[in-house]
């Protein structure tokens, strides 16, 4: 007992940091003077801050959350408790953490209130997401080159960003299940802070998913990471090796610098940047923010880059002055400059898709068999092994709707598709090792009944639907009203059925080996394509994956609001650098991208200097 007491507690102190960064933290409250000021300690604000602090500039960098490891101790380091509090029920948050963005009056979502996590910490959304790492593809990527008129876009010219971001370990096979061996290809990563790697523990479910693919038409893929993605395949995961802990932009860039004395970045936690200032030539020259009571100033002598993420960059570039003037002047907001594209043109990614019974232990045993879970937290805090240290998604399958489902589409729909290029995948499909339902609460909907549940995510890839962000009034301490617009582009509601379908077949057709009983939700009475329409709009989820709010794009682009460079338009001295500035969602997950972006845009900016 006293070895497995020991052993706890030191795990523990690896899961919850004992020392506060104090060396890092700038003094709240008191105006000061940096060479950058960067709003937003997120995936690519941290990311880009410790790299411009390297490169020996002084940096303050803005967060308006705290710490995680503080307010969301155990359940964001731990891989396989990914799946808590974020749900599409708003009451299934931690608002420590999460902004608790509320998405409201979307038909595509038959009028429920989507709880749409957005993380508020330092790390931001990659404290919180689902550590699925893998990258777009070569033509994806040309087609932002195109977007942008910038060649620097290719996937070959961007490939040594996403190299340079993070590093990966091998899977460790004596603690993985013997017939879980993943295919990647290592030559990619280079020793970059980001840690990517796999569990120590491969969900049965996904066992049997390339077996199961093959038989619906779906060969194996090589990897994900190395420019194609059509096929099935483990994905690589942002998890620490060494101690299965999530690998966030604060566990990795943050921590490490950190660890390498770096004393020329200082964050300023819970303190919410509230206005960009400029001077009369339209130079950004600092940010006002506020830490608790206190409204202070952090001056910029070189650049403010704004990384606030999807909703917010576009919110504090809108409060400041520059986005659509309709907007802008009811709110009294002095327009600096007139960019319509603020907060337009909202790329998401919506999910839903069918849960059968299945033959195997999935999470619906772990929410629900009490010593099965004890079993596994002890595996996990003792030796780093077992269900917790796997986020639960770990296989993916990519595919173009093929025949005969594929002629079944309008022309219109047939034509719309067509504009993506021969390697962007129309649909991804997911493990969901457990019902997943309506998504309301992943813990709570494990039924009771003995059985163990499997549901395979369908992901939209080619949304054509777009979103927006608008504002309500003029202070960042009211958050911005979010309309991801799901579905509401009829060729994205015939994709969704089409996909609804080849998930059903992989069930009925790839997976009958383990597959125990009729459908589990909705149900083998859903039946025609209305029915299964009516079906996904009940129960679609966001895959939390809104990007392009501050697009970049060409000159003559009216709704462009950065260029190539992250710039903003009609302003001097101000970047947005996140998710935000991408001109297209590119197929796929985008922390890998986002990570590529801010190492991008940090090396122009040094190299600029
Ligand atoms: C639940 C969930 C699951 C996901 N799963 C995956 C996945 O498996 N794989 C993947 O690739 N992607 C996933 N994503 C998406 C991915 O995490 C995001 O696309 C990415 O992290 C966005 O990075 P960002 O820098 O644009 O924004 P963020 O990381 O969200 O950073 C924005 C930061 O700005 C701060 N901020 C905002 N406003 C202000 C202000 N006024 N003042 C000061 N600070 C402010 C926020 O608190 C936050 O820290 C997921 C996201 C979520 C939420």
């Amino acid at each position: 007992p006293n070895e497995v007491v020991s052993t706890l507690f030191q795990r523990l102190r690896t899961l919850v940091p004992g020392i506060l960064p104090l060396t890092v933290s700038g003094i709240l409250g008191k105006s000061a003077t940096y060479d950058y000021v960067v709003v937003g300690a997120g995936t690519a604000g941290t990311a880009i801050a410790v790299r411009l602090a390297q490169s020996g500039a002084k940096v303050a960098l803005v967060e308006a959350g705290a710490y995680y490891e503080f307010t969301n101790p155990i359940v964001s380091s731990t891989p396989g408790l990914d799946i808590l509090l974020i749900g599409s029920d708003p009451a299934n948050s931690n608002p420590l953490v999460d902004w608790v963005f509320v998405a409201k009056d979307q038909p595509g979502a038959n009028y429920r209130p989507i709880h749409f996590a957005r993380g508020k910490c330092v790390g931001g959304s990659s404290a919180l997401n689902f550590m699925i790492y893998q990258r777009p593809t070569v033509q994806s990527m040309q087609a932002w080159a195109d977007e942008v008129d910038d060649h620097s876009y290719t996937f070959d010219q961007v490939l040594p960003y996403f190299e340079k971001s993070a590093s990966i370990t091998p899977p460790d096979m004596s603690k993985r299940f013997s017939n879980s061996t993943p295919k990647y290809n290592p030559s990619t990563f280079t020793d970059g802070p980001l840690q990517v790697s796999f569990a120590n523990y491969a969900q049965s479910f996904s066992t049997w998913l390339k077996s199961g693919f093959e038989k619906i038409g779906i060969k194996e893929a090589e990897d994900f990471n190395s420019g194609s993605l059509m096929g099935a395949q483990y994905c690589t995961s942002t998890i620490r090796h060494e101690d299965q802990t999530r690998s966030s932009s604060e566990a990795s860039y943050f921590q490490s610098a950190l660890k390498a004395g770096l004393n020329t970045l200082k964050v300023y936690t819970t303190t919410r940047a509230e206005k960009i200032l400029f001077d009369s030539n339209k130079k950004a020259t600092g940010v006002q923010v506020k830490t608790g009571l206190l409204s202070y100033t952090l001056k910029a002598s070189k650049e403010v880059i704004v990384s606030a993420g999807a909703f917010q960059s576009p919110q504090l570039l809108m409060v400041s002055g520059i986005g659509p003037r309709d907007q802008l002047e009811p709110l009294g907001i002095d327009v600096i400059s007139e960019l319509p594209g603020v907060g337009q043109n909202m790329w998401d990614h919506p999910t839903f898709g069918p849960t059968y019974p299945v033959d195997l232990t999935t999470l619906t045993r772990e929410a629900r068999d009490v010593p099965y879970l004890t079993e596994q937290l002890l595996k996990y805090t003792t030796k780093q092994e077992g269900s917790l240290t796997n986020p639960v998604s770990d296989f993916l399958a990519w595919e173009k709707i093929p025949q005969p489902l594929r002629s079944q589409f309008s022309p219109a729909t047939q034509a719309k598709l067509a504009q993506f290029p021969a390697d962007w995948p129309e649909v991804e499909y997911i493990s969901g090792a457990g019902f997943v339902g309506d998504f309301s609460n992943f813990l709570l909907v494990q039924p009771f009944d003995g059985r163990n549940y499997a549901t395979i995510l369908d992901v939209l890839i080619t949304p054509l639907s777009r979103g927006n962000v608008t504002i309500t009034s003029s202070s960042t301490a009211d958050l911005p009203i979010i309309n991801p617009a799901w579905l509401t582009d009829p060729a994205d509601q015939e994709l969704a059925i089409a996909a609804y379908k080849r998930a059903r077949q992989l069930f009925k057709e790839g997976l009958t080996d383990i597959v125990t009983g009729p459908e589990a939700f909705p149900g083998e009475e859903i039946k025609t394509d209305a029915q299964i329409l009516s079906a996904i709009k009940d129960s679609l989820m966001t895959l939390w994956h809104p990007a392009c709010t501050c697009k970049m794009g060409k000159d003559d682009d009216k709704m462009a609001v950065l260029d190539s460079k992250a710039k903003v338009r009609g302003v001097k001295g101000l970047r947005v650098v996140d998710a935000s500035s991408f001109p297209i969602l590119p197929p796929g997950h985008p922390q890998s991208t986002v990570y590529m972006l801010a190492e991008k845009i940090a090396e122009s900016i040094i190299n600029g200097r």
